[in-house]
This record gives C-alpha cells, structure tokens and sequence, in this order.
C-alpha cells in the first residue's frame, strides 16, 4: 500500500519530521513564516494528515480540498483558528497539544505580570536610553504584586497553573470561569466570583479562556471602567478576546494602570499600533508557550496524534471525544 503524505506547514525540527517520516511521505513549507494560501489549498488536496499552526486558517475551503485528509493536528492548545464544525460534518479528525504547554505558560504569564507591575521593560528601556539619570525616590515606581489580589478569567490548565504561582506570592485568588471548579478553590485557596466582581477587586487581571463566540470581546469598555485605576491587564489567551480599542483608550485615559499582552488582533502586532505608543504597555510576539521543552514536546505530540491516525488508532489528544466517533476512514 502506498505511503500516506503528511504536510506540515511550517519549519519543526529533524527529529519530529523524522518521526513522521516513519509511517509517511513528508512535505514541509521550509521557513518560519506562514504558507501560503494557495499552497496550503494545493497541499491540502494531497495530505492525508496535516501539521499545523495557530497561524494557519484551516477553515472550510481547506476541509473540503482534503478528500483523504484523516487528521489536522495542531501545534498549540487553542484551536481557534480551524473550523472545527466544518471538520466534524465532514469526519476529519482534529488534535490539539494540551498539557505539556501548561507550565511554560504560565511562566510567562507570570513574567509579564511582573514585566509590567514592575515596569521592567521600560526600565531597563531608560538604561540603554541614559534617561538613568539618579536614584530618586519615585523613579520608575510600579505597583506591588507580593499580597495582592490575582483574578484570573478561565480557570482552566493554565489559569490552575497561573494560580499556584500566585500562591507563592501570597496572592488573594479569585476566578471567574462557566461554572465554579470546587476542586480547584480547595487545592488552590481560589475563590469563585462573578465577572463583574473579579473585575472590580481584583489588582490583576489575567485572560486565559480559549478564544470562542462568547468570549470574543470580553473585554471592552464597560469591563475596563469597571477596574481599579491601578489594575493590570494581562492577555494570554488570544487578541480578539479583547476590543483593542477600548483597551487603548482605558490605558491613555488612565482608567487603569497598566496592560501586558501577549496576543493581539492582528500577529504579528503592526509596529504603528497605537497601543505599542502607550509606555505603560508590555508587548510580547505570542510566546506563551516559547520554552525549548515546551515547544518541542508540542511538536512530538502533534506528530504522535498524525502517527496514530495514519495506523487507524485513535490520536491521544482530540479536542473532542466525537472527533473519533465520527472520524469518516474508521
Ligand atoms: N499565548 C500563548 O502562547 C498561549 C495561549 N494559550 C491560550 O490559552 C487558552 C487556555 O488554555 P488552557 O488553559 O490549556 O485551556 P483550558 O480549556 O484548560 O482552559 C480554558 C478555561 O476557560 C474557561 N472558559 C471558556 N469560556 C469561558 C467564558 N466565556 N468565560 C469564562 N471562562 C471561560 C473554560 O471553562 C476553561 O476552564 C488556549 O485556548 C489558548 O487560546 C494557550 C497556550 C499558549
Ligand atoms: O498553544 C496555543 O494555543 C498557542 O497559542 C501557542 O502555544
């Protein structure tokens, strides 16, 4: 029998492609910048598994190219960018990398919560700029994280894991999520809140939902007058989760006090951006999950879910447990 073809969609390490090329021909767009629509469709039409990227939009168009098309397996948690109904109707399966990111992004969200409480990157900015000029009593001031309050919104692995970090801080937990998680408030000491009261008590507010329909906008300009003047906004989750410009003009009106992003509506962010003009924002390239270990052990798993699939066995890590019962070649 012939080989299947795999195709993934941007450079990944030799020890991963190889791997794959245990069970399956191989094609890799070769860079590290997204393939190109019409590739993707021509590869698409050729692929039985396809490898791919928050970057890439697996949408119905490239569902409906892929006649043998088993599995789409993407290399991060989120989701958000395949039409995961299209691929259902049509019985190709969809994998994500659950877990083995969970820890590295939280790191980062601790990291730029404390970048941005503490004014780090526009601290050592002054440094390299000679604005250093003295020690002096106010100078790059920024808020206290140790005994503070840390909302988080989505209290799911890494929202958990953002969680126990805080409770090194001595840090008061609370989580708007669906439903409360009593599991979670006894392990972590967090305690469950409406929306509307997290963002009001709350010194830090961090998002970490998938992004979806219901949490598209989450916050806008209602949300940020509802913060303290001192509150922090950090975004981890995805950038449509928030309306930028209302984020803009709460950070220029000093409705609140600071803001670390990680994602944004457009990636990677247009450098003219009005909110890369505000000093009291800390933009990152969507490296939540950007450990050495972390994003190897996504690219392992990915290709695992593809060698599974392409030997008829169930992929470990599908977003749904219906992705297997409907998968069309079983
Ligand atoms: N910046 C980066 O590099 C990374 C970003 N992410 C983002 O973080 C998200 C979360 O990842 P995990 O914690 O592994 O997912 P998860 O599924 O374990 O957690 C998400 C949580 O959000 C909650 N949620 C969903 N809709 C909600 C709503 N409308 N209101 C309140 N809570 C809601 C869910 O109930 C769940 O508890 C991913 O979907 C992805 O978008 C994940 C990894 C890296
Ligand atoms: O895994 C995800 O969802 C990412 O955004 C990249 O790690």
């Amino acid at each position: 029998m012939a080989k299947p073809y795999v195709f993934i969609t941007m450079q990944i390490p030799k020890e991963i492609v190889a791997l794959l090329e245990d069970v399956a021909h191989v094609g890799m767009w070769e860079a590290d910048t997204p393939c190109p629509r019409d590739k993707l469709l021509e590869e698409a039409a050729k692929a039985d598994a396809l490898f791919t990227m928050v970057v890439d939009r697996i949408d119905q168009e490239v569902l409906k190219r892929g006649q043998n098309l088993k599995i789409v397996a993407n290399m991060a948690v989120g989701y958000d960018n395949i039409d995961v109904e299209t691929a259902k109707h049509l019985g190709i399966m969809v994998s994500n990398t659950p877990d083995v990111l969970t820890e590295a992004t939280a790191d980062l969200t601790f990291a730029l919560l404390m970048a941005t409480a503490r004014r780090v990157v526009e601290a050592s900015q002054a440094v390299y700029e000679g604005r250093w000029q003295s020690w002096s009593p106010m100078f790059m001031a920024g808020q206290d994280v140790y005994g503070k309050t840390l909302g988080i919104v989505g209290m799911g692995r890494i929202g958990e894991a953002v969680a126990r970090r805080a409770r090194g801080f001595d840090m008061d937990i609370l989580y708007h999520n669906r439903k409360p998680k009593t599991e979670a408030e006894e392990k972590l000491g967090a305690t469950y809140c409406s929306f509307e009261d997290l963002l009001q008590k709350a010194d830090f507010i961090v998002a970490l939902t998938p992004l979806t329909d219901q949490t598209r906008h989450l916050f806008g300009r209602r949300e940020f007058e509802l913060m303290k003047k001192t509150a922090i906004f950090i975004n981890v989750s995805r950038g449509p989760v928030v309306d930028e410009e209302a984020l803009y003009h709460a950070l220029k009106e000093k409705q609140i006090w600071a803001a670390g992003l990680d994602v944004f509506h457009q990636e990677p962010v247009p450098t003219d951006h009005p909110l890369l003009t505000l000093p009291n924002v800390v933009p990152l390239p969507h490296i939540g999950s950007a450990s050495i270990s972390a994003r190897m052990a996504m690219a392992r798993l990915a290709a695992e879910n593809i060698v599974l699939a392409l030997t008829g066995k169930k992929p470990k890590t599908l977003i749904s447990e219906d992705m297997w019962t409907q998968y069309r070649f079983k």
